[in-house]
């Protein structure tokens, strides 16, 4: 077989051996295109998303409770009300530059330099409102504005990440011990599940009140989920889809639109020609953000060049799976799509190693795209449905900070780094900010006409 390889030496990024946790059956990772598509034909019933799910974020550690199995359901009430909210972009991109102007001034201020500018830590502060953006989409603008919930919400993900990784590598009479120095009374994990609680049982209030809202626009994923799923009130099901969605969505944009941030400041090059196809778009409240073809073709590169987890389309067969080309895959055994290894395909993508912004402008390609090319979103059986949500929002970060600053690293260096198979930005790294005066100008004109 031309790409598929199990052999933990051949991996370039330190992902697979450390899954020490597996190391009794070694994952395959796949990269070939025939056996990709082939996979997607299948029932998720025989590789399943699932079980490998379950295997990550141990959730009998995470989170307390055992994982019921729901996703054969096509078209699955969460991944509809991700949609639902998705498609209102338009009407929540002035709340989300809101929440991004607030904090971006804040950062200016409390960094600020005697010349005027700002030397702020962009990681920091991109994960902070990038958080809270998503915290608005997911359970509403109550949630998103309250300090506190935002805090301990961060403070759980990190948390729950810690505690899965010491599941996956302690014996087990330990990880309860390591649990608890990570969380102690895990105080975070309970305000969010609380927070989820309190929130849901408002919306069924609102619901069993005015059943005619049924219909009504859900302002949130939340009430997209309940409006779903009228009987689930005490099901657990919406506690379920929440905590999952959160924890495994929240900081995942903010990586991608700091990497995009990193892409723009070390072309600057490209700055005057981004500013004027940009112009305008904060202002409009009808602009999409699709129409903005070198932006595009910045987040396509900067997504295939960062690439920022290594390996998409986990899955456990639950009886041995044979691929193709005859390659058999036991049961219980991981197998992933080594996206990496396609991404930087030289026969694929001319020069792959090479950051090109104008690669991709006038091919039609998106950042959405989906297929074996661009797995990104993973397969279309179980494609991530917060895509357009992500890239509207990385984009709409993006023009914000070009509009408003002249900007600067203070070092190039190590803008990102390899953590297992996850690239994430480095929280060292300092963009040095000045504040734009004739972006006020183009901003007054571009209201008056
Ligand atoms: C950079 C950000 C993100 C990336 C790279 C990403 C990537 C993915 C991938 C690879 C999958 C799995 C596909 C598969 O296994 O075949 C997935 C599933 C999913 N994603 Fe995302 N995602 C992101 C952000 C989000 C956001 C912001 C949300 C919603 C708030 C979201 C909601 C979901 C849901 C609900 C699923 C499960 C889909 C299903 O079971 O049908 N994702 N995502």
């Amino acid at each position: 077989m031309e790409y598929a390889d199990s052999s933990p030496g051949n991996f370039p990024r330190s992902c697979e051996p450390t899954e020490s946790w597996s190391i009794s059956r070694v994952s395959s990772v796949v990269t070939q295109n025939s056996a990709a598509q082939r996979e997607n034909s299948l029932s998720i019933n025989h590789l399943s998303s699932h079980v490998w799910s379950k295997q990550h974020f141990q959730p009998k550690y995470t989170f307390g409770y055992e994982w019921a199995d729901r996703r054969d359901v096509d078209g699955m009430p969460v991944v509809r009300a991700v949609r639902t909210i998705t498609n209102q972009f338009p009407e929540l991109k002035q709340k989300f530059i809101g929440i991004m102007s607030e904090e971006l001034d804040q950062a200016f201020q409390a960094n600020i330099l005697s010349n005027g500018s700002s030397k702020i830590p962009l990681w920091g502060t991109v994960k902070h409102f990038g958080s809270r953006i998503n915290m608005l989409m997911m359970f509403g603008e109550d949630v998103a504005n309250n300090p506190v919930t935002v805090d301990r919400g961060l403070k759980y993900i990190d948390e729950t990440t810690l505690v899965g990784e010491a599941a996956k590598n302690l014996p087990t009479w330990l990880i309860p011990i390591a649990a608890w120095l990570i969380r102690g009374n895990n105080e975070n994990q309970k305000h969010i599940l609380e927070m989820i609680a309190s929130e849901t049982q408002k919306c069924y209030d609102t619901l069993a009140f005015t059943p005619g809202n049924t219909h009504r626009k859900p302002k949130s994923i939340l009430e997209a989920l309940v409006q779903n799923l009228p009987g689930e009130k005490y099901g657990g099901r919406i506690r379920f889809d929440m905590n999952t969605t959160f924890i495994s969505s929240t900081t995942a944009t903010p990586i991608m639109a700091t990497q995009l941030l990193e892409d723009i400041y070390t072309h600057p090059e490209y700055l005057p020609a981004l500013r004027e196809e940009a112009r305008g778009v904060l202002d409009d409240p009808s602009a999409n953000m699709t129409n903005l073809p070198l932006l595009e073709s910045f987040l396509v590169e900067s997504i295939r060049t960062h690439c920022f987890l290594a390996t998409v389309i986990h899955r456990v067969p639950l009886r041995s799976y044979t691929f193709s080309d005859g390659y058999t895959v036991p049961a219980g055994e991981i197998v992933k799509f080594y996206q990496h290894k396609v991404m930087s395909d030289n026969s694929i993508y001319r020069d792959a190693n090479k950051f090109d912004p104008e690669r991709f402008q006038g091919t039609g390609k998106t950042s959405c795209d989906m297929g074996m090319e661009w797995p990104f979103w993973g397969n279309s059986k179980l494609a991530c449905p917060g895509r357009f949500h992500v890239t509207n929002v990385a984009k709409l970060i993006a023009v914000y900070f070009i509009m408003n600053y002249e900007a600067h690293f203070e070092r190039t260096d190590n803008l990102s780094f390899q953590f297992r198979d996850v690239n994430v930005p480095n929280p060292a790294a300092k963009l040095i900010l000045k504040r734009r005066e004739s972006n006020l100008e183009e901003r007054q004109t571009n209201t008056e006409s």
